[in-house]
C-alpha cells in the first residue's frame, strides 16, 4: 500500500509535468481510492489517455503485469499515469495485490 499526495502544480503545465508517468503496475492488481480530484489518466487501445473520472464511494481496479502474464496478455496490464492539474493537492492510495517476488510467472494452461 502507498498513501500518494500530489501537490498542486504551479507555474506552466504542459504534458511533460507529471505527477506519476506512464507504467503498469507490475503486480497481479491494483485497488485503487482515489479523492475526488481528477488526475488518472488510462490509456485506451487508440493510444489516448482518457481521465479516470473520481466516483464517489467507488474504487479502481487496475490490473497489472503478473495477470497479463497468467493470461498470456489475454487480458492487458493497464497503462496509466496521474497528472494533477487540478491547481489543488490530490490524495491516492493504491493497494497493490501479488504473488511473492520468488514465485515463478508462467502463462497459465487453458483446458
Ligand atoms: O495516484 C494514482 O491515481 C495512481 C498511482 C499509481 O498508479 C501507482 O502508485 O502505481
Ligand atoms: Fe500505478
Amino acid at each position: 500500500m502507498r498513501l500518494l499526495y500530489y501537490p498542486p502544480q504551479a507555474g506552466m503545465l504542459d504534458d511533460r509535468v507529471l505527477g506519476i508517468g506512464a507504467h503498469t503496475d507490475y503486480e497481479c492488481f491494483t485497488i485503487l481510492w482515489q479523492d475526488e480530484v481528477q488526475a488518472l489518466q488510462v490509456l485506451n487501445a487508440s493510444g489516448k489517455w482518457i481521465d479516470a473520472v473520481p466516483i464517489p464511494g467507488t474504487f479502481v481496479v487496475n490490473l497489472g503485469d503478473q495477470f497479463a502474464r497468467w493470461t498470456n496478455d489475454v487480458f492487458k496490464s493497464t497503462v496509466h499515469r496521474a497528472v494533477n492539474r487540478s491547481g489543488t493537492e490530490r490524495y491516492s492510495i493504491p493497494l497493490f495485490f501479488g504473488t511473492d517476488y520468488n514465485v515463478k510467472l508462467e502463462v497459465c494452461a487453458v483446458a
